[in-house]
């Protein structure tokens, strides 16, 4: 009876397995297409740094308001404006002050950065071209027309859109949408993102840990990853493997935008995720993918808030959280998706072939005078937190790929630019 063959059963519940794990990219789509941009919310110019603009920004103000001078000098009239001529200054007008009356012939205002040029002169004369004597102003040269003028509306003009919806505010956006006399802003409400981590053996940083305890370090990364990414975590208080207190956690928190579990999304008697909230109509999209680390990942909808369940193993919760929970925040925070960015670097050291799942593999990326460098750590357990900290790459392996010489050209995830 091939039932009764431990070995067997595990060759067909392998292929089983493999047939239901979906491929990388298609779980990215799936994730992607269950989740949408947040509410707009109003918010002041200072606050609006880093969110997403809902709305865009129309300006309601010209800039500059008038023809202004671009240096401090004497508003002329070009015709006059020649080598040894004799100006009378008739009048100053400071920026914020302009001049009431009109250039005629033979006359100057003194002028400062950001005066209003004013009527009847058309050109410039720098207070360096000129001597000054008492009120005579005597140009050095003969000045060009239409000299240091900076031109009513240059910059904008009033009702012209200065932003564009679904960008993120830099601050030179924060400075351009205060010029443009706006100072409220629609943006995207940031995304709040629950997390549950589950475990008897899990225990806060800082508490005493048990026989067989140990330290949740998933919950505060994951986190950290949001934070950086523009959403607002909420660290839910630590589960048990006890299906109330996981169901009871978890619906407490579908009023979040999205709820990410860690833990108990495996195989094992205690790995509890998926049937406890099953009974509270989790409605399950997959679960399991072909990647390396993070083969247990689970996506579904919970009341319909979208919840992914994270493996609990460190490396495999950050693998995951970088390829699925960071592009999700995105499209929640009003972002379009953006496609998973590799390198090319050389490797260091062969990689064996792969099997049928992506790798990505942690190692270090090194530039070199001939280009960059990417070295794989030698023990690529995906418990190893420290070895994932030290990383400052993942190098990826497609499914099937055949071993890699040393010098070969392979795809990196670099982890250092993301700050993550
Ligand atoms: N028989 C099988 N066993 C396992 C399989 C399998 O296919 N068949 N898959 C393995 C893979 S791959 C992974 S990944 C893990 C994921 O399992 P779970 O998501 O159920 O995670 P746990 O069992 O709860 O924990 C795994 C590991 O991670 C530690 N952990 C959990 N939560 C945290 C946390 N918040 N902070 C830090 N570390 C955490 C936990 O103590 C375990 O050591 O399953 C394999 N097993
Ligand atoms: O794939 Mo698990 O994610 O081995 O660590």
């Amino acid at each position: 009876m091939w039932l009764k063959n431990p070995a067997a059963s595990q060759v067909i519940s392998d292929r089983i397995e493999q047939r239901i794990m979906i491929p990388v990219e298609e779980a990215r789509a799936r994730i992607l297409a269950s989740v949408s941009p947040t509410m707009a919310e109003t918010v002041s110019i200072a606050e609006a740094h880093g969110r997403v603009l809902a709305v865009s920004v129309q300006a309601r103000v010209t800039q500059p308001p008038h023809d202004v001078s671009a240096m401090d000098g004497y508003a002329v009239r070009c015709a006059d404006a020649v080598a040894g001529a004799r100006l009378t200054v008739i009048g100053a007008a400071p920026a914020g002050h302009p001049f009431s009356g009109s250039v005629e012939t033979g006359q100057a205002v003194r002028l400062f950065t950001g005066s209003v040029v004013p009527q009847g002169s058309d050109t410039i004369l720098l207070q360096e071209e000129a001597q000054r004597q008492d009120d005579i102003v005597i140009p050095a040269e003969t000045i060009r027309p239409d000299r240091h003028i900076r031109r009513q509306g240059q910059d904008f003009t009033t009702n012209q859109t200065v932003l564009e919806s679904g960008r993120i505010l830099t601050a030179r956006d924060i400075g351009l949408a205060a010029a443009a006399n706006s100072p409220w802003l629609a943006v995207h409400r940031r995304p709040r993102v629950a997390i549950l981590a589950t475990g008897d053996e899990i225990v806060l940083p800082g508490e005493p840990v048990p026989p067989g305890g140990i330290v949740s370090s998933n919950s505060h990364m994951l986190a950290a990853m949001i934070r950086a990414a523009g959403g607002d975590p909420i660290l839910l208080p630590l589960s048990g493997d006890d299906s109330d207190t996981i169901r009871a956690r978890a619906e407490a928190a579908t009023k979040s935008d999205l709820l990410i579990t860690i833990g108990g999304a495996s195989v094992g008697d205690h790995d509890l995720v998926r049937s406890a909230l099953g009974e509270r109509g989790l409605t399950l999209d997959f679960w399991k993918i072909a990647m390396r680390p993070g083969k247990p990942l689970m996506h579904g909808q919970l009341a319909g808030t979208p919840l992914i369940g994270l493996p609990g193993n460190p490396v495999s919760a950050y693998v995951c959280a970088l390829l699925f929970v960071l592009p999700a925040l995105e499209v929640l925070r009003g972002l379009p998706d953006t496609p998973l960015r590799t390198q090319p670097a050389r490797l260091v050291a062969p990689l064996r072939a792969n099997d049928h799942r992506t790798d990505f593999m942690r190692g270090i990326i090194t530039q070199t005078e001939s280009g960059p460098v990417v070295e794989s750590f030698p023990v690529q357990d995906s418990s190893m937190i420290s070895a994932l900290a030290r990383a400052n790459a993942l190098i990826m392996r497609a499914p099937h790929a055949p071993q890699a010489a040393a010098g070969e050209i392979v795809p990196v995830l670099p982890l250092e630019s993301t700050g993550l």
